[in-house]
């Protein structure tokens, strides 16, 4: 096994602004550059790669609270799709020497080949502290620029994540195939941004997927002769996605199962005519429990959202039954359509990383296509 110990290390100076003019100062980790983002924390300490790749994460600058990055390397099989999808890191310690015989690179050089900007060596609970107190915000990142009132201007430009459209631009351009075409059950996934883990709990129970580009209309979805339909999680303010609405309108109207995940989850709602509103701070981390109210029991939940739907307008509408709350905040965490085989998560049953007291959901949405 190679080690790379005797690399040098990186002393090039960073600054990360938040858009409240809070600055903190560290050090260059990944390429040198300039980055921009809402800056947001998670909480779960391991998996790191896999929360780098989730689509989710697009547009966001992401505050580690685990305070070792890097220690065990990365592997080109741990993602959650393609490629890097956060748009920075801010991290404790930043480390090249890892202690994974597995590992195919070391964090540095990864961050280097996808092009990734970060800063390490900020005190990330003071970080996390402010923005728990503060709310969701803007942030810059730069190990080149490091006049305040440059990044300021630069900083100043990015759009709020309220409003922001940002599923098609990591959704799949063509459509795809994933499992066994003699499989039991046809799924058409809308792919919004999915994670490479959800199809494959879906793929391992029998099913057979054909994963569609974010704008696709109900014909297409149709042709596949699906026995249901998946809306899977994604990047961005879920109300600004007009088309996949529609889309999610039609869809109810065929009587079909539907399962929709996290982006999928307020989808499915704003097709019921129930609103989403932006939290003044999101979930993110593996560790959130929810409660079954169907059930009654408790599940430990990975989640990562910064949006979530309206109790109220839930309450008022007599079509939707609230199935799982969070228990932290009393959130909605699930919801189901009555008198339809349709339902939705909030949080992520795949949990990769992360706890599988909620892949029994998985299993529902089989049996519902039974
Ligand atoms: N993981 C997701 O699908 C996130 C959904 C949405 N972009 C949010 O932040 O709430």
């Amino acid at each position: 096994m190679e080690h790379k110990f005797s690399k040098e290390p990186n002393y090039t100076p960073a600054i990360l602004l938040l858009e409240d003019g809070t600055v903190y100062h560290g050090k260059a980790a990944g390429k040198i550059g300039t980055t921009t983002g809402e800056i947001c924390f998670n909480t779960g300490m391991t998996g790191y790669q896999e929360i780098f790749t989730d689509p989710s994460y697009f547009g966001q600058l992401l505050v580690t609270t685990n305070a070792h990055i890097g220690n065990y390397g990365t592997k080109t099989s741990e993602v959650e799709s393609s490629s890097i999808k956060i748009a920075g890191l801010i991290c404790k310690n930043f480390t090249i020497q890892y202690s994974r015989e597995q590992a195919d690179d070391d964090i540095q050089d990864y961050f280097e080949k996808e092009g990734l900007v970060g800063i390490s060596d900020v005190d990330t609970r003071a970080i996390v502290r402010h923005i728990r107190d503060k709310g969701a915000m803007n942030a810059i990142i730069s190990s080149e620029i490091l006049d305040i009132a440059a990044l300021k201007k630069q900083l100043a430009k990015v759009p709020s994540m309220d409003g922001l459209e940002l599923a098609s631009k990591v959704s799949t351009t063509e459509p795809y195939l994933i499992g066994d075409p003699a499989a039991k059950h046809k799924v058409a996934v809308l792919d919004f941004g999915t994670k490479r883990n959800i199809l494959e709990c879906m793929a391992e129970r029998g099913c057979y997927l054909k994963v569609f580009p974010a704008k696709t209309g109900l014909a297409e979805l149709q042709a596949f002769n699906p026995d249901g339909f998946f809306f899977s999680n994604g990047p961005g303010d879920p109300a600004a996605m007009d088309y996949a609405i529609t889309t999610a309108k039609e869809i109810l109207q065929q009587e079909k199962p539907i399962f929709g995940i996290c982006l999928g989850h307020q989808l499915l709602a704003l097709a019921l005519d129930i609103p989403t509103y932006k939290m003044f701070n999101g979930h993110r981390g593996i560790n959130h429990p929810v409660k079954n109210l169907l059930t009654g029991h408790c599940e430990i939940t990975s989640q990562n959202h910064g949006f979530a739907v309206d109790p109220q307008a839930i309450k008022a509408n007599d079509q939707v039954e609230i199935t799982h709350v969070n228990l932290n905040d009393e959130t909605i965490e699930g919801i189901r359509v009555k008198g339809k085989k349709a339902f939705s998560v909030q949080y992520h049953p795949e949990a990769a990383p992360g706890p599988h007291d909620a892949r029994y959901l998985f299993d529902d949405f089989i049996k519902m296509m039974q």
